[in-house]
């Protein structure tokens, strides 16, 4: 398709899906999965995801009931515009100015330069018809930093631009279909008024006379819509990752390369150690990022709860963990996407086995919601103060409890001794923590021998985000290893399950084996212990292989893949496929005649000279 005809196309799945979710009886959830399912991005999306959380959580009382009638019947279709041009990670750099006039009550929304023109927000370019504008709030002649405001952008009759708005798509993106269903868009405000009560005012208002009312909440509660897409957003890494290990997955175990006997049948790849190497930790990675997803949605939830009772105890706690486990999983999804399409030899490549599209659709998750190395940058700070706090009797809490147990982690040994012992969830768990602490109090160790902190942060950046990872890693697999420890039905799955999780861990010693031995974490011994278990892993975990990638049940449609097919019939059908091809549709190509008929005549006629 055109992208016209991909973005009209998009149009019509979305009101279909929209039609759906009105229709049948389903819950929340059921109904947020229905748009999961859908194939590609669409304004649904975040008028769902991200315009209607953004009023719920930063508008008044008034405003919700203003408001989210019109939103949730769909009467608005609304997008979260806070990217600017000149500015994405930089929230407070943003340029966008709201500057209040007491003269006509209103706020006048204007984009000073070219790099203050909103940039990126999906739903705006063509669709849109309101947006939640993140722009510097302005009164008095101060600059109270940014805030949000509902705006109109479109006539409702017409659905044009509003005078003093200048609106569109910002081009074609990434890969075929992938994002280019979705109109990301731009938008340039001249001297745009709109009412007072239009700035969402529950953390912070501007009175009739101008008077600005600051938060008496912490002001990073503005960024509740993102920390709240983040956390879903780990789910679908797992949803993302498992799609494409069930592609791989079933495909090598149909495909067959080398090693026959005496002109017997060949050997199916899935049998090799290298493809169990490459494959089998990204199977355990969609299940240990299934698992982390459920936990982080529980946290969520709570401090969720917690902030409605003016609780902001674990805000610090949710804010690392969202981003940080936003930032590990999404870039190691999109990493095993295309490790997926490799293990899938050339036909990896073909656009029919599924692959090509899922990497182009779910490579910009390493970049929205925050680009991954300043959500790390985030974690890190976050681990830096509990270090600094660790004196002070404060005993940390949550994810970075063991910090409390730094005494013992900076100076024990592992007792591992054989390679069972890889298998001891406590062993496993200790050397992870040991390994975070160790990075962890390295870098403030580091810090501390700089003058300014500033300084000694910008000149550590890189370890800071190591040692941001080596934290969330330990996250990931110690709720593993809570996962298996809990309500786990039928004995057969937990010993695979188990199987997963040490698969995961110890994948993830020999993938960072720098850090485990730099930190003393581990000796070289016992990692070729850790080795040896991967591999007697793999072996318990190949004959069900398959199963534990049919366990995730995905339709052959949704998987949209000839190489995944339930069936495993897949030669047939990629020929089925390619024959639909419309180069297919005549056996001579079209420019034959113009380009290849006079090329060879041309040589036919010096042949005969
Ligand atoms: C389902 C799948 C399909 C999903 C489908 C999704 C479709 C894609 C749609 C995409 C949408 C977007 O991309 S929307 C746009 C997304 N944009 C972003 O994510 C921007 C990323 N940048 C930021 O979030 C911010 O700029 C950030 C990097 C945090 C820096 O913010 P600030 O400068 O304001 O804050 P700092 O000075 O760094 O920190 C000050 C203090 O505030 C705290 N803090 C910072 N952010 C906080 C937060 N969110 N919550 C709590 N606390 C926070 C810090 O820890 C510090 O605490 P102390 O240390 O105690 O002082
Ligand atoms: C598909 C897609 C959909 C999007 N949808 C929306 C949307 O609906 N609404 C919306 O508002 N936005 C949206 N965005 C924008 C997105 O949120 C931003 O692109 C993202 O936050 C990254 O910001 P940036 O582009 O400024 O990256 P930059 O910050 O410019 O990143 C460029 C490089 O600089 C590095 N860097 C930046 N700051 C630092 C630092 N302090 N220390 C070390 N390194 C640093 C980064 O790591 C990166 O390598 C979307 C983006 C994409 C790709």
């Amino acid at each position: 398709m055109t992208r016209k005809e991909l973005f009209k196309n998009t149009l019509r799945k979305s009101v279909h899906a929209w039609k759906l979710i009105n229709e049948l009886p389903l819950s929340d959830d059921e109904s947020l999965m229905l748009r999961h399912f859908m194939d590609q991005p669409g304004f649904l999306d975040l008028h769902w995801r991200m315009f209607v959380p953004a009023i719920k959580g930063q508008g008044t009382e008034e405003q919700k009931q203003k408001w989210l009638p019109l939103a949730n019947k769909m009467q608005i279709i609304g997008c979260y515009a806070q990217t600017e041009l000149g500015h994405g990670s930089n929230v407070q750099g943003l340029e966008t100015t709201a500057t209040f006039d007491p003269q006509t009550d209103q706020f006048i929304l204007h984009s000073p330069t070219q790099t203050s023109s909103k940039w990126w927000p999906g739903g705006l370019g063509k669709v849109s018809t309101h947006a939640v504008i993140y722009a510097r709030l302005i009164t008095d002649g101060k600059d109270h930093g940014v805030h949000g405001f509902i705006v109109q952008l479109r006539n409702m009759d017409d659905h044009s631009p509003l005078p003093g708005i200048t609106i569109g798509d910002i081009g074609v993106k990434f890969g075929n279909g992938a994002y280019n269903s979705m109109d990301n868009g731009f938008l340039m405000f001249d001297k745009f008024c709109i009412p007072r009560d239009q700035m969402l005012m529950r953390l912070s208002k501007v009175t009739r006379e101008g008077k600005y009312v600051p938060s008496d909440v912490p002001r990073q509660l503005m960024y509740g819509t993102m920390v709240s897409v983040r956390q879903t957003i780990v789910s679908n890494a797992s949803i993302a990752m498992a799609r494409a290990v069930c592609i791989a997955t079933r495909y090598s175990a149909v495909r067959r390369q080398f090693g026959s006997q005496n002109g017997g049948i060949e050997t199916q790849v899935i049998d090799y150690k290298t493809q169990q190497n490459r494959l089998f930790p990204l199977l355990a990675s969609a299940y240990a990022f299934r698992f982390v997803g459920e936990w982080l949605k529980w946290l969520y939830t709570d401090v969720t709860q917690r902030l409605e009772a003016s609780d902001f105890a674990t805000l610090p706690e949710a804010h690392a963990c969202t981003a940080g486990l936003k930032s590990m999983t999404t870039s190691a999804t999109s990493d095993g996407i295309e490790e997926c399409r490799k293990l899938c030899g050339g036909h990896g490549y073909l656009w029919c086995s599924g692959l090509p599209e899922l990497f182009a659709v779910y490579v910009p998750a390493c970049t929205y919601e925050g680009d991954n190395v300043v959500l790390q940058l985030q974690v890190a700070r976050f681990l830096m103060k509990t270090v600094s706090q660790l004196g002070s009797g404060k005993a940390p809490a949550g994810t970075t409890a063991y910090m409390g147990r730094a005494k013992h982690l900076l100076q024990c040994r592992s007792s591992i001794r054989k390679a069972e012992d890889w298998l001891n969830p406590a062993m496993v768990l200790e050397t992870f923590e040991a390994r975070a602490l160790r990075m962890a109090v390295s870098c403030a160790n580091n810090l501390s021998k700089f003058e300014n902190q500033e300084q000694g942060f910008s000149e550590l950046l890189a370890d800071l985000v190591e040692a941001a990872i080596a934290h969330c890693q330990l996250i990931v697999v110690s709720k593993f290893i809570v996962k298996l420890e809990g309500e786990i039905k039928g004995k057969g799955v937990k010993n695979q399950l188990k199987n997963l999780c040490y698969i995961y861990a110890l994948h993830l010693i020999h993938k960072h084996l720098g850090d485990f031995l730099s930190t003393n974490s581990i000796t070289s011994e016992q990692a070729s212990l850790a080795n040896h278990q991967l591999r007697s892993l793999y072996t318990q975990v190949r004959p069900n292989a398959v199963a534990l990638v049919d366990a995730f049940d995905y339709t052959d449609h949704y998987l949209g893949s000839v190489l995944g097919r339930y069936d495993g019939n897949v030669y047939p059908k990629l020929f089925e496929e390619a024959l639909k091809d419309p180069l297919n549709d005549t056996v001579v190509p079209d420019g034959y005649h113009e380009y290849i008929r006079p090329l060879i005549k041309q040589h036919l006629r010096s042949a005969r000279l």
